[in-house]
């Protein structure tokens, strides 16, 4: 039995089209183990989505093609696994949290009978006893007075409390791992924190492994332990969060944290349009948009994963890190993107704000 709960290597999802094949995710590598929490981090089309579906094997094939040197859950072939296996993971092995929560909650039915419904789905148990564990659960979730609050409808909690009852029936299947698909996009900045602070705990305390999907590269550091970067359907860059996000070497990654807020310098936007999935460019995928794209970026494929450092399984696919290409990776720009301990520039947010409020020079 190995120690991983997600064991994926070199994942390959296509999609028949119209227009041609779509490669929607193309060699990637994945492993999820207890108590872990792993991101997939990308701009819009990246392949995330795709990603977490072909693992579950919940996109319809065809027009979907998955194929991979393996794909394992718990040690247990999902490749060539019969649907029935496919649906007794799904509903016991592997849960799902969704991105909006309104829609997933029923408005006639109170938060107990949720949770309730999602516990007897599982398992074999009585009303009473799950009524109780509906509380338990809520309670494991961060709900306050739960006993009380559980009588209410979905309509009189706020986004983030709907989006712990989401977690809550997720965890009523007491499931190994937890994938959730950018589950906080429809939550304020200080809820969104809040609710992936919970994945972490969760994590933690009931040893599941979450696969997180986020476009918030920000978010990543506080709650992933590792990060993978996807781009194009390929992986940009992949390592422990905090070695990703302090140490960016994909001129991507530093793209997107350059394009997040609050980093001390001005945000700044990655230029350019992600690849037509059908028509993607040679090369690197990224070398149309990239600032510091040299000739050896252009041709080929997709440069292959360069070890970084052993330890915290650092690996990013660009050139400059190819010693047989003639770059240094020490003249890469970063665009601004590498963490910087000079906030004296006076275009910060918070200096902003202040001249707001106070009105001081
Ligand atoms: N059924 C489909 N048929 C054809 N192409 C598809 C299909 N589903 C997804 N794709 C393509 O696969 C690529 C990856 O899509 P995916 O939904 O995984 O992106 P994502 O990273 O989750 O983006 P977002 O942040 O917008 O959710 C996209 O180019 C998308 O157009
Ligand atoms: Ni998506």
């Amino acid at each position: 039995m190995s120690d991983e709960l997600l064991d994926v290597r070199n994942l390959r999802t296509t999609f028949g089209t119209r227009d041609g094949t779509v490669h929607a995710v193309d060699g990637l590598d994945l492993s999820v183990s207890p108590g872990e929490t792993v991101c997939l981090v990308g701009e819009s089309g990246s392949g995330k989505t795709v990603t977490c579906e072909s693992i579950t094997r919940l996109l319809a094939e065809p027009p979907a093609r998955v194929e991979a040197d393996r794909l394992r859950f718990d040690g247990e072939d999902l490749l060539d696994a019969p649907e029935s296996s496919l649906r007794e993971v799904r509903g016991d092995g592997i849960a799902y949290v969704f991105q909006n929560p309104q829609n997933a909650l029923d408005p006639v039915y109170t938060v107990r009978a949720h949770v309730v419904e999602a516990l007897r789905a599982h398992r074999d148990v009585g009303r009473e006893r799950a009524r109780e564990r509906a509380v338990e659960l809520l309670a494991e979730v961060g709900i306050p007075n739960p006993r009380e609050r559980c009588a209410e409808y979905p309509h009189q909690f706020s986004g983030g409390m709907r989006q712990r009852v989401l977690i809550a029936m997720a965890l009523a299947a007491d499931p190994d791992v937890l994938i959730a698909d950018e589950p906080t996009t429809a939550l304020d900045v200080t809820t969104e924190a809040a609710i992936l602070d919970l994945f972490a705990d969760l994590a933690a305390e009931l040893d599941v492994g979450v696969l997180l999907v986020t476009h918030d590269l920000g978010v990543v550091y506080e709650v992933a332990d590792r990060v993978i970067v996807l781009y194009g359907g390929k992986v940009m860059e992949t390592g422990s969060a905090a070695s990703v996000f302090e140490n960016p070497t994909h001129p991507y990654t530093r793209g997107l944290l350059a394009s997040l807020p609050g980093r001390g310098d001005e945000m700044r936007p990655i230029e350019g349009e992600p690849p037509d999935p059908a028509d993607p460019p040679s090369g690197c995928r990224f070398h149309p948009r990239c600032p510091d794209a040299v000739d050896a970026c252009r041709g080929g494929d997709q440069p292959p994963l360069h070890e970084l450092g052993r330890a915290e399984g650092r690996r990013v696919s660009c050139v400059y890190y190819d010693d047989s290409v003639n770059a240094d990776p020490a003249s890469l720009d970063g665009g601004g993107a590498t963490p910087s301990a000079d906030s004296s520039s006076s275009g910060t947010p918070a200096s902003a704000a202040d001249d707001a409020v106070g009105g001081e020079p």
